[in-house]
């Protein structure tokens, strides 16, 4: 499997009228180049192009014999630009929106000459984006699969990205704090109230549920830049695809909710599905039962599972 980090250069204006070269990285999994169906996956926030195999965030569903088959498919996934994966790092990060990244891959894309791609997949961020994309080029895949994000960033959200923003540019330990807080936004009160149940840890002398928060920001702090999450975190804040371009959207759309997402309500996600639903688009609509909210994405596999494979195998 090749699993190499690949890069395309590019020359790129941003809408904000910025020139940028950009060296976009990405991986491809499985099959070779155009010996088999394509399924592009958009990385989440402090997610990269590495999607499966041994460290693969998504390696659940990701891989040979997975639901994501990489025996049946080619897999391909971008880094977004300035996640610091590939060590390229964006200082001027309000140059870029979501558009920009969805622009920049839709260029990849083009670099790479693959003219239609028959999934695209994206959780949270990476769903926003590929929102963006189909907004842009409405005839690019046949299948949609946005899981926990919508099409665009609504009030909650930016009001928290907007907290995260405040917390980005403290003195101290600004990724750590910003890491504590956005946890509490990727989880819910009872999936943290029933795994901690107050418990004490005397070593530290802290609750085991501070403890565990500390862990999350210092263990980000070790993979991942300030300069990169506070460029993530101004995409998050900015999703906004062109609303009149999702009814021209041609893939067969099934969109993925968790019912305690905090951060892209499942309400709204299922606000957008019948809109488009009513406006005769082919689309389907899941919803991930769990207590931990917004994460679900990333630990329910087994739910997971069983609405992808479905929908691939239809
Ligand atoms: N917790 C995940 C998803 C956030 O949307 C991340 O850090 O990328």
């Amino acid at each position: 499997m090749k699993t190499e980090l690949n890069y395309i250069n590019l020359s790129y204006q941003t809408y904000s009228q910025k020139e940028y070269n950009i060296s976009l990285s990405y991986q491809l999994f499985g099959k070779d180049l155009f010996t088999a169906p394509i399924i592009l996956i958009n990385h989440a926030l402090t997610g990269n192009s590495n999607v499966s195999g041994e460290k693969g965030w998504w390696k659940q569903l990701v891989g040979d014999n997975q639901v994501v088959d990489t025996d049946q498919y080619t897999v391909l996934c971008f880094n977004i630009p300035g996640n610091g994966y590939d060590n390229f790092l964006i200082e001027d990060y309000e140059d870029f929106t979501p558009s920009d990244i969805a622009a920049i891959f839709l260029k990849g894309l083009e670099a790479l000459q693959i003219k239609n791609i028959y999934a695209i997949i994206g959780g949270s961020l990476g769903g926003g984006i590929a929102w963006e994309m189909l907004a842009k080029q409405p005839d690019l895949a046949e299948i949609f699969i946005p899981i926990a994000c919508d099409y665009r960033t609504h009030d909650w959200l930016h009001a928290q990205c907007l907290v995260q923003n405040f917390l980005l540019n403290d003195k101290e330990e600004p990724l750590q704090k910003a890491r504590i807080h956005a946890m509490l936004c990727y989880r819910t009160p009872q999936s943290l109230n029933d795994r901690f149940q107050n418990q004490y840890n005397k070593e530290n002398q802290r609750l085991e549920s501070e403890d565990w928060l500390v862990y999350h920001g210092n263990t980000l702090n070790e993979r991942f830049s300030l300069k990169a999450y506070k460029l993530m975190n101004h995409l998050l804040m900015n999703i906004n695809a062109d609303e009149t371009a999702l009814e021209s959207i041609q893939a067969r759309m099934h969109m993925i909710s968790v019912d305690t997402d905090l951060f892209f309500p499942a309400s709204e996600i299922r606000m957008c599905f019948e809109n488009l639903k009513e406006k005769n688009k082919d689309v389907s609509y899941h919803e991930i039962q769990s207590i931990h909210g917004h994460d679900a994405f990333l630990m329910e596999y087994q739910q997971l599972n069983n609405i992808i494979k479905n929908i691939l195998q239809k």
